[in-house]
């Protein structure tokens, strides 16, 4: 199958258990829960989404006929060292378009592969790092993965919800404070104070921080 990628780049992962470790950020085009535009996003089921994932014109953005093609552009990102390579698979919605062919062909060149997925369709067989971020009122499928993050607050989607996972169905559990739009960051540091108290009360659960946002990297 043909890929539609918005934007592909070289950064540090910001958040959860990889933040800080290099990666290669492949951001599909499309999602599931939200159209992208503006004008649907409170019809949206996803309505606090902070990212542009419409279209293929970002930096690194195109559309790519083959899993090859894709992977040769990925890996001159990366560039020549095979050592420690690492891909992010985000979107949009990741599991729209990552396939078999994709992640084999990935593989091939050495990289460790992590998603960053809505958990709404089951993952295929061979991702490395699987981080699951539920939303509100969208279906549960992905219930095993590496890191549950959870976006904080949401009132229709409680921490709690969570404590009927067995000790084994993700081994990293975080709340990542709720970004406002153009705000300020006001929204943000109401929600920040918000899950630090959660955490204190429930130990099961970690702060998770986007820290590219405060460092200025992508
Ligand atoms: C843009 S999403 C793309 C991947 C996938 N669709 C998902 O939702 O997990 C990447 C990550 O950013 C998180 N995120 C999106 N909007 C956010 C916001 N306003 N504040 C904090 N995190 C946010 C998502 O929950 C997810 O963990
Ligand atoms: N640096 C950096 N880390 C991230 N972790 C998850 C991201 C995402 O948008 O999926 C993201 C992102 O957009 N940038
Ligand atoms: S599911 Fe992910 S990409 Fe889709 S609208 Fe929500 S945060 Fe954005
Ligand atoms: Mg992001």
């Amino acid at each position: 199958m043909s890929y539609s990628v918005k934007e592909a780049f070289k950064t540090l992962q910001g958040e959860g258990a990889q933040a800080g470790r290099a990666a290669v950020f492949c951001r599909f085009t499309g999602c599931n829960l939200w159209s992208g535009r503006e004008a649907d996003r409170s019809e949206a089921v996803c309505q606090f989404c902070d990212t542009d994932f419409v279209g293929t014109d970002g930096s690194g953005g195109g559309k790519f006929a083959r899993a090859e093609n894709l992977v040769a552009h990925l890996a001159a990102l990366w560039g020549p060292d095979r050592a420690y390579r690492y891909v992010v698979f985000t979107g949009g919605e990741p599991l729209l378009q990552l396939d078999a062919p994709l992640i084999a062909a990935m593989k091939a060149e050495g990289f460790t592969i992590a998603v960053e997925t809505n958990g709404t369709l089951a993952a295929p067989e061979g991702i490395d790092w699987i981080c699951v971020s539920p939303k509100a009122g969208a279906p549960f499928v992905q219930q095993r993965g590496h890191e549950l993050k959870l976006i904080f607050p949401q009132a229709a989607l409680l921490p709690e919800t969570f404590d009927t996972l067995d000790a084994e169905a993700f081994t990293h559990y975080w709340l990542q404070p709720m970004d406002g739009l153009n705000d300020g960051g006001l929204a943000r540091s109401h929600h920040t104070a918000a899950a630090v108290a959660y955490c204190q009360a429930h130990p099961r659960w970690r702060l998770s921080l986007q820290t590219h946002k405060m460092i200025g990297i992508p």
